[in-house]
């Protein structure tokens, strides 16, 4: 049994194996330990932090607790030991691939630091930033609650090494934009002289070319290096402009460098944005990375009710659930949605009711009733991964037919109305255990495997719309 000094290095190094990189650097790897007379005190960096190990992990590591060390109660905390933490294995090999900080980051002392970013703090107009886009607005389900998280963190202690830089992705509308901005406000909200920018990678793209022809290219890198906090929206313009991610690539690393925070928001996750230098994806890994989900039925219905209080709208809840059940796509959707039936009931002098919402929304409930066919799905699973058609009812089980197979029928439950036994049926006459297998694989590693993930989202959006 091992000693309970050494049970944090061992109880790490099993949550390493079991969990997902990103979990682990994102929630554990924060985590301080203690042993003392009671048992073994765990360390929380900050209320997030706390609340999400008590919810998600705390289970977990009890259980270790009792097969490394016998019974040893865990007890979790806010703020750091009093005495020398536990010690932690000097490298995990877990996403470790960022630099130690340099020194001028690490040890700026706060007061210093504040001073700095006294002197060269803008205004909230300076900062592009929507000062409606706050995370009081922003609503949380299960596709945005650890994204959410991640940001609240950041938002309270922009810098910090763990989170720097954050790079954000999700298909579009998803609130990507609002998030990362909800972080900005709040960070302009705490220190009004911080030098905050929200950028648009786009817009970024054409300041460099305007800097390049007034030959003002010193003062545009001598602005974007001084930063405390740089928001860069899209990051996926970048592809294929090689002069812009050069200068993007010295910029980042003035940044980080000098613990200032980099957010960035994009379509993808790092390794498949295409046309992007290896370096730029390199370093995009280097803190956070995070997936914005389409939100789910009660949160959609959530995003309409607290759009409508905000605009002082009565809406129903049932009218708000029945909009929400038939614009699935994304949150810009879902927000046209209720501006049109909005303007519809100005229009016509009406109430909005159920009748009401059905008229004004017509068109949309006519396209959301095509239904999503087998064959639709099999085909398009099949061009995605680059396999047979064939190959989706044969007997094949090599990993690279298995696996897209399994895709096909976990969307076909998804999509579909069709039972197991019939979903089995579509499938090379497959037993209904097979398909309840692939279902629970791919939804595990939807949640593992950030491939898996992007694979299954793009194509649900490609088979929805
Ligand atoms: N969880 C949410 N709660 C409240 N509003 C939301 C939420 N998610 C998105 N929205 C709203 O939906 C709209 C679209 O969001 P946003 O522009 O942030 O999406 P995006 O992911 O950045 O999209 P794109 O990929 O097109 O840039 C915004 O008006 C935003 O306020």
């Amino acid at each position: 049994m091992t000693e309970l000094d050494q049970f944090w290095p061992a109880c790490l190094a099993r949550l390493e194996a079991e969990l997902s990189s990103q979990q682990f650097n994102t929630w554990i790897k924060p985590l301080a330990a203690e042993a003392n007379d009671e048992g073994i005190a765990l360390f929380a960096p900050n209320r997030f932090i706390m609340q999400f190990i008590k919810d998600r992990f705390l289970g977990r590591i009890e259980e270790l607790a009792v097969e490394l060390v016998g019974e040893a109660p865990v007890e979790l905390r806010l703020g750091a030991p009093s005495s020398k933490p536990l010690a932690v294995p000097a490298a995990t090999g877990n996403g470790a691939r960022k630099p130690a900080p340099t020194p001028a980051a690490s040890n700026i002392p706060s007061q210093a630091k504040q001073a700095a970013v006294k002197a060269i703090g803008g205004s909230h107009e300076s900062t592009r930033l929507n000062p409606s886009f706050t995370f009081d607005t922003l609503v949380t389900g299960k596709g945005n609650q650890l994204a959410r998280a991640a940001a609240m963190q950041i938002a309270e202690n922009p810098g910090d090494q763990a989170y720097n830089p954050l790079f954000v992705y999700g298909g579009v509308g998803l609130g990507k934009t609002h998030l990362i901005q909800a972080i900005g406000n709040h960070v302009f909200q705490k220190n009004p002289q911080a030098k905050i920018r929200y950028i648009h990678a786009e817009r970024y793209v054409a300041d460099i070319m305007r800097a390049y022809q007034h030959k003002a290219f010193d003062e545009f890198k001598r602005y974007y290096h001084s930063l405390d906090l740089l928001l860069i929206d899209d990051i996926q313009f970048f592809a294929g402009k090689n002069r812009t991610q050069e200068e993007f690539f010295y910029a980042f690393n003035a940044l980080i460098e000098g613990g200032k925070q980099v957010i960035m928001t994009c379509d993808t996750y790092p390794k498949q944005i295409e046309g992007m230098e290896e370096r730029l994806i390199s370093r995009f890994s280097w803190g956070l990375t995070v997936e914005i989900q389409p939100p789910e039925l009660e949160m959609r219905v959530a995003i309409l009710m607290k759009k409508a209080e905000a605009d002082s709208i009565k809406l129903d809840h049932p009218v708000a659930f029945f909009i929400a059940q038939n614009v699935r796509s994304n949150v810009r959707e879902l927000e046209g949605a209720l501006k049109r039936v909005v303007a519809y009931a100005r229009f016509t002098n009406q109430n909005i009711s159920l009748d009401l919402v059905k008229e004004a929304l017509k068109d949309i409930l006519a396209a959301g009733n095509r239904q999503v066919t087998v064959d639709a799905i099999q085909k398009t699973v099949a061009e995605y991964y680059k396999i047979k058609l064939s190959d989706m009812h044969s007997k094949k089980r090599s990993r690279d037919i298995a696996r897209p197979r399994q895709v096909a029928m976990a969307l076909a439950k998804e999509l579909t109305q069709l039972s197991l036994p019939n979903i089995g049926d579509a499938f090379g006459g497959r037993d209904h255990t097979t398909v309840l297998h692939a279902c629970k694989t791919i939804a595990e590693m939807r949640s593992n495997d950030a491939d898996m993930a992007h694979d299954y989202d793009t194509l649900l959006s490609m088979l929805r719309n």
